[in-house]
């Protein structure tokens, strides 16, 4: 088997099978390292699994604000079951599939580094490979869960991303620390699931605190009425489980100890580069691998080296890590054939990533806050839009309850950043996307007419209320 390759990838998550796929379009071949599953983190343990389990609860608060439709329990192990059959009962035999009709070779086994251009493999049996790279290393190697220093953590094995998303009973009292995006949704996931007593700890003033602040707050509200008991400015001093697997005691920063049957620590990721042999090529270890716009590890002669998706924390998002992927393949295809492609660089980074959070209500935005734009010292006005007013939401639910907001660049009039909390609102953001990327003046986006009764004509009340 011939063990030189135009590219090798480590690391066969969305990020790394994407580039093999571009590379490979691009007329080279290539090898992707993969020591877990094909598929990696998001197909298995993180955006997959999360939203089968939530997809019921969406629907769920769908029916109850429709007059007319009721709703009887839902099925727990059902939910349970699809959520297996979403992430093919943990088997990637199709990935690997999808990987050699590329065609590329799918490489089972720890990919490190071993100095420039070298992939050292150790396979499951202990087994050895070492694979060179004639154009360029690519490391795809994701993240996973931190945990904080809090002493008796550790210790007491809570759950984090991987045991929650992959649940098989779900605990009557789970206490959930974190108030990000995975501590959000899986909240909501377990409490919809039947989580009797929830309590989210959240170290700062509020939920999503990257998001604009009405997003959080409007959670918060949906979170109250659901009965999950949300704590802001709490800190966890130390934890106890005295039986693995039992009971747990969250000592807090005040009032008493919460119990719970789960704990689930939802504080943010770390990058997955440590014991990847960084060091053999002049790098940090268990640092994210920094890049240019074009994925190129900065600070290693002669280029070869690039990262995506995760590993150089520029954006923890999939279809991030895929946009990142596009461009390195093609960019290390078009660099072997001597061209530099100079279009081809990471653009959509900068305007600001667009994510979804798939809780009721969703909470969708792309571009600056309000905040953030004002950092970056841009002149902005703001406008906000009581969505719950619009035709097509009050249509959709009794009841409607949602927010929008705009960010407008005063200098250029262009969006700088919108968001949208609210019932069905994901489907609302592509539109927003395009306008922040493709810069669309304002006055030209008022002839974009939104469709009646649709949640979209929100765009149109926004403009209005900008003064259009
Ligand atoms: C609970 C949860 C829900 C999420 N939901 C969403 C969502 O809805 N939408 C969204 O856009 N994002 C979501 N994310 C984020 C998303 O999962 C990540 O941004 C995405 O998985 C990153 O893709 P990646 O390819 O960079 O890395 P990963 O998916 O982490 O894949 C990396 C792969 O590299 C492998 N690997 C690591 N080191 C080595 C090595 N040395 N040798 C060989 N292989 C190695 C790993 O086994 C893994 O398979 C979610 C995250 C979590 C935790
Ligand atoms: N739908 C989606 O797009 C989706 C869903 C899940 C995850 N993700 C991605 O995965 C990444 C990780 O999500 P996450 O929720 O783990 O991280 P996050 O950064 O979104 O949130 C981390 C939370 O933990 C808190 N925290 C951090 N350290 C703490 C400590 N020591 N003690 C107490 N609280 C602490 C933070 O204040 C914050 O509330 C995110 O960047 C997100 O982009 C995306």
């Amino acid at each position: 088997m011939a063990d030189d390759f135009d590219v090798i990838v480590i690391g066969a998550g969305p990020a790394g099978e994407n580039v093999v796929d571009r590379a490979v379009r691009g007329g080279l071949t290539a090898a992707i390292v993969e020591e877990r599953l094909a598929g990696g983190e998001c197909s298995y343990w993180a955006c997959v699994p999360s939203k089968a389990l939530l997809r019921p609860i969406d629907l769920a608060g769908e029916v109850s604000r429709v007059p007319g439709l009721s709703l009887g329990p839902i099925d727990v192990a059902a939910v349970l079951a699809h959520r297996d059959e979403a992430v093919s009962h943990y088997d990637d035999a199709g990935q690997v599939r999808w990987v050699e009709s590329v065609p590329a070779e799918f490489v089972r086994g720890r990919g490190r580094l071993d100095g420039p251009r070298r992939v050292r493999v150790t396979t499951a049996d202990g087994g050895e490979r070492v694979l060179t790279a004639r154009q360029a290393v690519v490391l795809a190697t994701g993240t996973s869960a931190a945990i904080p220093p809090v002493p008796g953590l550790p210790e007491a094995a809570p759950w984090t991303s991987h045991e929650v998303t992959a649940a098989k009973v779900v605990p009557e009292r789970l206490a959930v620390l974190g108030g990000g995006v995975v501590a959000c949704e899986m909240a909501q996931a377990m409490h919809g699931l039947g989580a009797r007593q929830t309590t989210v700890l959240v170290r700062g003033d509020g939920l999503l605190a990257r998001m604009e602040p009405f997003a959080g707050e409007l959670l918060a509200r949906s979170f109250a009425d659901a009965g999950i008991d949300v704590r802001t400015n709490i800190g966890v001093t130390r934890v106890e489980r005295p039986e693995p697997g039992g009971k747990v005691t969250v000592h807090l920063s005040e009032g008493p100890p919460l119990e719970a049957d789960e704990l689930l620590v939802a504080t943010g990721r770390r990058p997955s580069t440590r014991d990847l042999g960084l060091g053999t090529v002049g790098l940090a270890d268990g640092k994210y691998v920094e890049v240019d716009d074009s994925m190129r590890a900065t600070g290693v002669p002669d280029g070869w080296l690039y990262a995506v998706g995760d590993a150089n924390g520029r954006a923890l998002l999939t279809h991030m890590g895929k946009y990142q992927a596009r461009i390195c393949g093609d960019v290390i295809a078009a660099r072997a054939r001597g061209d530099e492609l100079p279009a081809m660089r990471d653009l959509a980074g900068g305007y600001g990533a667009p994510q979804v959070v798939f809780t009721d209500p969703q909470i969708c935005a792309v571009g600056r806050t309000e905040a953030v734009a004002r950092e970056d010292g841009f002149r902005v006005r703001v406008v906000d839009y009581d969505m719950g007013g619009v035709s097509g939401a009050y249509l959709l639910g009794d009841g409607y309850r949602g927010q929008a907001r705009a960010v407008v660049d005063e200098d250029r009039k262009v969006l700088l950043g919108v968001t949208f909390a609210g019932p069905g609102a994901a489907e609302l953001l592509h539109a927003a996307t395009i306008a922040v990327t493709a810069e669309v003046p304002l006055d030209r986006l008022w002839h974009a007419v939104p469709s009646f009764p649709t949640v979209s004509e929100v765009w149109l009340r926004l403009l209005e209320a900008y003064g259009l």
